[in-house]
């Protein structure tokens, strides 16, 4: 399975193909739109997600509800295109002279020859995680039939850091304006509105899981295969993701190997099982059977509505950022992205394992696996 996205922030929308999704999947639209209004929802937004109201449409692939092995077209409207319509074609009106720190806008610049930034920021911008939410969702309802979950909150904004819980559902996730289940939820809001009286922006860690995978999704054998690679790739390509942690992380490079290593007991009916998962449900590249799960380090973001020092494109001289709009905190947003992107991944490497032209193939594949190593077999 792969898929391309394409669209701009501020012109008429954003689009994706999917392509390699077994036929006979059973994809619910009104699914795809309710991770959409999450991913826009969620403590710290600005004002844009008032204008915004993304959903849906499924233009190819899908007949009756169901894949049909064919490309999925999926296009998301942008609301705000009916604003800036009338100028978006105009150089001297969309013109955008101060590059912001910690954007795309001085590099892009450089790179493809530009005389002010608008062509990169439209592009560059996290507008475009919307239409991967909705990839993430298809990938999400294919995953569902072998039961395996994927959950997404926040662990931190700022310095307010919360707790974590193993396998919480996303309806306690959910419930929580800041998408974080723990009572520190109240002080993260505190933070944001405090940052934003402040006219600054906070970054934060948003906690991962993946649950039910079988072990052996990913391979050691070559080294673009291995999963944990692969997962955090494509994690780090979302705008303002700056890190990636799988189990201890970094602490765990405190620890020494004796107690690091999660060792493998054999019970009275044969049946293996570890007491601990430090390594994160992932060795030597493949899923372990245990459930995965990682921290990704989210910066703060870059308009910073007191200004920034950056240089004016025509004048030549030292300038501050202009005012505009802007959201304060995006750890709920990207929580939901993030969830998305790893569906996609594990989705991708689960199909390179059990892959068939139809869902029916894939789960006489799964089941034979799953049976033989003792597992249970896939949902219907
Ligand atoms: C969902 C989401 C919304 C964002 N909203 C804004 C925003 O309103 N203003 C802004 O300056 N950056 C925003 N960002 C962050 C920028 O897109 C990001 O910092 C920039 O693209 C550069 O990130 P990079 O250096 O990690 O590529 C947002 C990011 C995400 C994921
Ligand atoms: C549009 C979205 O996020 C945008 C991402 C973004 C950025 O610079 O990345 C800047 C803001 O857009 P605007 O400049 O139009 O106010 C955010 O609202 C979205 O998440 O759907």
């Amino acid at each position: 399975m792969r898929f391309l996205t394409a669209g701009e922030s501020h012109n008429k929308g954003l689009m994706a193909i999917i392509e390699g999704l077994p036929a006979g999947v059973k994809i619910d639209v009104e699914k795809i739109n309710t991770s959409l209004r999450l991913r826009q929802g969620g403590y710290g937004r600005g004002k844009r997600m008032q204008i915004e109201k993304d959903k849906a449409n499924i233009y190819s692939g899908v007949r009756n509800g169901h894949s049909t092995g064919g490309p999925i077209g999926l296009i998301i409207e942008n609301k705000d295109w009916a604003n800036y319509k009338e100028n978006y074609n105009d150089d001297k009106k969309m013109k955008y002279c101060t590059p912001r720190p910690g954007h795309a806008d001085l590099a892009g610049m450089y790179k493809y020859d530009f005389d002010n930034c608008r062509d990169v920021l439209e592009r560059a911008s996290a507008r475009e995680t919307a239409i991967r939410v909705a990839v993430g969702s298809v990938a999400e309802q294919f995953l569902e039939k072998f039961g395996i979950l994927v959950l997404s909150y926040v662990y931190s904004i700022g310095t307010i850091k919360s707790n974590i819980k193993k396998s919480i559902s996303k309806a306690e996730i959910y419930k929580s304006p800041v998408y974080c289940p723990f009572p520190q939820q109240r002080e993260m809001i505190e933070e944001i509105e405090k940052a934003k009286k402040e006219k600054e922006t906070l970054g934060g860690k948003v906690y991962t899981e993946v649950l039910n995978l079988p072990p052996g999704i990913g391979s050691y054998t070559q080294w673009d295969r291995r999963l944990d690679s692969r997962l955090a790739g494509h994690i780090m390509s979302i705008p303002s993701v700056k890190g990636v942690e799988f189990g201890l992380g970094f602490k765990g490079t405190e620890y020494r190997g004796g107690q690091f290593h999660d060792e493998i007991f054999l019970d009275k009916s044969g049946k293996l099982y570890r007491e601990t998962n430090h390594a994160g449900g992932i060795e030597g590249g493949m899923s372990n059977g245990q459930p995965i799960y990682f921290f990704t380090a989210i910066k703060p973001i870059p308009t910073v509505l007191k200004g920034l020092k950056t240089y004016h494109t025509e004048t030549k001289k030292q300038i501050k950022t202009e005012y505009q709009r802007s959201d304060t905190a995006i750890l709920p947003a990207a929580s939901v992205v993030i969830s998305s992107i790893t569906a996609v991944e594990i989705a991708k490497t689960f199909l390179e394992k059990f892959g068939g032209d139809t869902l029916s193939e894939v789960k006489n594949n799964y089941d034979y696996y799953t049976q033989k190593i003792g597992r249970i077999g896939a949902n219907e």
